[in-house]
């Protein structure tokens, strides 16, 4: 079953008629349950645009887009932070965190808002804490952990309402090597647990961790790689072959 289909989506930007940016022209793309996706692509391709099309945060020009077999186009305006909240998770490259909240309440904070149980709340975090290694910094604030740390208590907020879809934005963008492989890692993790996950990445070793990897060029889906049997290192090779190509190509 699709999580995700996006048919025909453009997006024009325009402060008046003589402004006018087509930062997607043409975009068709759908999410199985279970997938893994990177999106990749140079700056400007129109990756964010993409992403907060399918956040809610943005409506497309024109084109259907569905998440969940919701129609977004038919979303009313009042509804699309409760839509966020139960049907999506985010995590994004500068964490998002609250620094007024301990780590356990900045965690909470969707299924407070959900209006969940303080013991169901628990309930989901103590499995998901002890997977993340955050156990022993949830009384904590998000000022007193690193940064690694920070995006592992951001992965659990993402995570502990089970969404439909977890959007990340260059999630690993902030992170050292150490800490981008562990965060990456749990990422596979949690998706072989079954969570779908679509992640923009400018990274080929990052994207190298999903199971598919799209390319985007100037507003359109250009070439998408598919790990298949593949081993990482082959995958690996496939996406930076496709980036070197995508980026010599003639305009
Ligand atoms: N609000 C806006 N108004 C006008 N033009 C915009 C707006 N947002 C984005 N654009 C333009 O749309 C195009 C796509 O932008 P977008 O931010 O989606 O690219 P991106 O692939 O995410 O780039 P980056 O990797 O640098 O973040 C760019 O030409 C950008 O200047």
């Amino acid at each position: 079953m699709n999580v995700l289909d996006l048919n025909h989506i453009r997006r024009v930007f325009a402060d008046d008629n003589k402004n006018k940016v087509t930062a997607l022209k043409d975009v068709s793309l759908s999410v199985d349950t279970g997938e893994y996706v990177a999106i990749m692509g140079e700056s400007g391709a129109g990756k964010t645009t993409l992403l907060n099309i399918i956040a809610t945060l943005d409506k497309a020009t024109s084109g259907s887009i569905t998440l969940n077999n919701i129609d977004l186009n038919k979303l009313p305006e009042k509804q699309t932070a409760k839509f966020r909240r139960e049907h999506l998770g985010f995590v994004f490259q500068n964490f998002n965190l609250l620094d007024t909240f301990n780590n356990r309440d900045n965690i909470f904070l969707p299924l407070v808002l959900a209006k969940k149980k303080y013991a169901e709340m628990e309930q989901r975090l103590r499995p998901l804490a002890e997977q993340l290694e955050i156990t022993d910094l949830l009384n904590r604030y998000p000022y007193e952990i690193s940064g690694g740390q920070k995006q592992r208590v951001a992965a659990a907020r993402a995570l502990i309402t089970k969404p439909d879809l977890v959007l990340a934005d260059e999630p690993t963008g902030a992170l050292d090597s150490h800490n981008t492989e562990k965060l990456l890692q749990l990422f596979e993790k949690v998706n072989v647990q079954g969570q779908t996950i679509l992640m923009v990445t400018h990274s080929a070793a990052a994207a190298s961790h999903s199971k598919r990897t799209l390319f985007i060029k100037d507003g359109q889906i250009y070439h998408e790689i598919f790990k298949g049997d593949y081993s990482r290192s082959t995958y690996l090779k496939k996406i930076m072959t496709s980036l070197t190509a995508l980026s010599s190509k003639e305009e």
